[in-house]
């Protein structure tokens, strides 16, 4: 069911500092920086090739990504983006297997304009996945 990997996103303090590294350093090309209100992050999309990487900062005190950089201070790897076709068929297969969708369990639109949902880590070998409409 799942197709291409949309993105790798990779969880920061200082989104500046994190821009730096993949700029500077690494040499990739970044978009600007696109608070994403709904989501509690503010995103910048590293672009490649073949697909993206996505650096988070926590916006909020409410950031669903704060619990996750206290047990990571240095940052790390947060999530995986599959996309698929059908974003509710999706999900109706998830929870038909015993996955458990984080939030609403209905989808939001992503930092793509795109709708995406979540699962739980638990159910997904300790990573946390996104799904989104392609
Ligand atoms: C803009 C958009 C886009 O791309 O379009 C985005 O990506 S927004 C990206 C930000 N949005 C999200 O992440 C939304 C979905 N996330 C969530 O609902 C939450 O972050 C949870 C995944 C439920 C985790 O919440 P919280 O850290 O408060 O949970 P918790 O402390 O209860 O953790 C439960 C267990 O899961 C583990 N755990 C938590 N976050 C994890 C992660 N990212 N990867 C792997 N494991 C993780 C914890 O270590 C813990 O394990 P132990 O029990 O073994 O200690
Ligand atoms: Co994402």
């Amino acid at each position: 069911m799942i197709g291409r990997l949309n993105h790798v996103a990779i969880a920061v303090k200082d989104l500046e500092a994190a821009a730096k590294v993949y700029r500077d350093t690494l040499g990739a090309t970044l978009s600007a920086a696109l608070p994403q209100p709904e989501h509690g992050v503010t995103v910048i999309f590293v672009e490649l090739p073949n697909s993206k990487i996505e650096l988070l900062e926590p916006l909020g005190a409410d950031s669903p990504i704060n619990a996750f950089l206290e047990r990571n201070p240095g940052g790390g790897i947060h999530h995986v983006c599959y996309e698929v076709d059908d974003i509710l068929a999706a999900r109706d297969r998830m929870k038909a297997q015993g996955a458990r969708i984080l939030g609403s369990g209905e989808p939001k639109i992503g930092a793509h304009g795109k709708p995406v949902l979540f699962m739980h880590p638990k159910d997904f070998l300790g990573t946390l996945v996104e799904l989104e409409q392609a």
